[in-house]
C-alpha cells in the first residue's frame, strides 16, 4: 500500500504542492496521475522518487517513510521514469538493460539474468533491437528500451512520467497490456502520468486529477473523467460515451474558456 498524507514540495520560495492527501494506493493496482500542462504531475513523482525535496507531510510504502529512508531504500523499492531521457550512450540497448537492473540490486547483492533481460525485451516488442546501439534509435525506440530499463529492477513503486508520448497507437496499447499485468502479477503499485484520457479511461484501475498542484478529483477513471472535469480542469466541452465494445471514450465537442 502506498499512502501520500498531507505532501508539501516547493522550488526553492515557490510552492508547487501546498497539502497533497490521497486515498491509500493498493498493490497491483495502476493509478493514472492526470492534469494540465504545469498542475505539478512532474514534481510530484520526483517527489515521490526522492529527486525533489519533501518540505512536508509523509510518504509511506508499507508503512514505511520514504521521506526519511536511505538512498538504498529508496532505489531498491522505487523506479521512476522521467518524462525525457537522459541523452543516449554508446551501448548496445541490451547492455543498458543488464547494466539498469544490476544497479539497482547492488543492495541486495542480486544481479538480473540474461534470460530476464531477453524476455522483457521480447514483451515490450523490442526483442529485435537487443544488439542496436541506443544512440542508432528512433525517439520511440528509446522510450520502449527506457521502458525495459525501468521495469526490469521489478521496484514496488514504479513512476513513469508520460512513457507513452513517443510511441505509436499499437504499442501504446502494447506497453499499457504490459504494464497491467507486470502491476498485478508481481504486486507493484505503479503511477503512470498522462494526457491521453482515453488511455487512463481504458487502461487504469484508479486516477488522480490535480490542477495548480491540488487534488481535484480521485477514484475510478470513469468517476474523475466526466464532463465536469473535462470543463473545469482542461476548459473543453466534451462527453464521455461507450465505443462499441463498452469501454468508455472521451469526445471533445468543443473548447470551454481559455484555462491558461
Ligand atoms: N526545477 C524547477 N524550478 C522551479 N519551478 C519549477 C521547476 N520544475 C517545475 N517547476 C514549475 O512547477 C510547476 C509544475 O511543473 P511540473 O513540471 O510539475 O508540471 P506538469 O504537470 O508535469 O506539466 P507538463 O504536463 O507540462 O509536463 C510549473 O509551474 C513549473 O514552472
Amino acid at each position: 500500500m502506498f499512502d501520500i498524507r498531507h505532501l508539501r514540495v516547493a522550488y526553492g520560495e515557490r510552492t508547487i504542492i501546498s497539502d497533497l492527501s490521497v486515498q491509500p494506493l493498493q498493490t497491483g493496482t495502476v493509478t493514472a496521475l492526470l492534469g494540465p500542462n504545469g498542475s505539478g504531475k512532474s514534481t510530484l513523482l520526483k517527489a515521490l522518487a526522492g529527486l525533489t525535496r519533501i518540505s512536508g507531510g509523509q510518504v509511506l510504502l508499507d508503512d514505511q517513510d520514504l521521506t526519511s529512508a536511505s538512498f538504498e531504500t529508496r532505489a531498491r523499492q522505487v523506479v521512476y521514469l522521467p518524462q525525457s531521457l537522459p541523452a543516449a550512450v554508446h551501448l548496445r540497448v541490451f547492455e543498458s538493460v543488464l547494466v539498469a537492473a544490476n544497479a539497482s540490486t547492488f543492495a541486495d547483492g542480486g544481479s538480473a539474468s540474461v534470460a530476464a533481460v531477453q524476455s522483457l525485451l521480447e514483451r515490450l516488442g523490442i526483442g529485435h533491437l537487443a544488439m542496436q546501439y541506443l544512440d542508432s534509435l528512433s525517439g520511440g525506440q528509446k522510450q520502449l528500451v527506457g521502458l525495459a530499463q525501468a521495469m526490469i529492477r521489478r521496484p514496488r513503486l514504479l513512476l513513469l512520467d508520460e512513457p507513452l508520448s513517443a510511441l505509436d497507437l499499437n504499442y501504446q496499447f502494447h506497453v499499457m497490456d504490459l504494464l497491467n499485468q507486470e502491476t498485478r502479477e508481481n504486486g507493484l503499485i505503479t503511477v503512470i502520468v498522462l494526457h491521453d484520457l482515453n488511455i487512463a479511461l481504458r487502461h487504469a484501475d484508479y486516477t488522480l486529477m490535480i490542477r495548480k498542484g491540488e487534488l481535484i478529483a480521485e477514484g475510478s477513471p470513469r468517476e474523475v473523467i466526466s464532463p465536469s472535469s473535462l470543463a473545469d480542469v482542461y476548459g473543453v466541452v466534451g462527453r464521455v460515451e461507450p465505443c462499441s465494445r463498452g469501454i468508455p471514450q472521451v469526445l471533445i465537442d468543443g473548447l470551454h474558456n481559455p484555462i491558461h
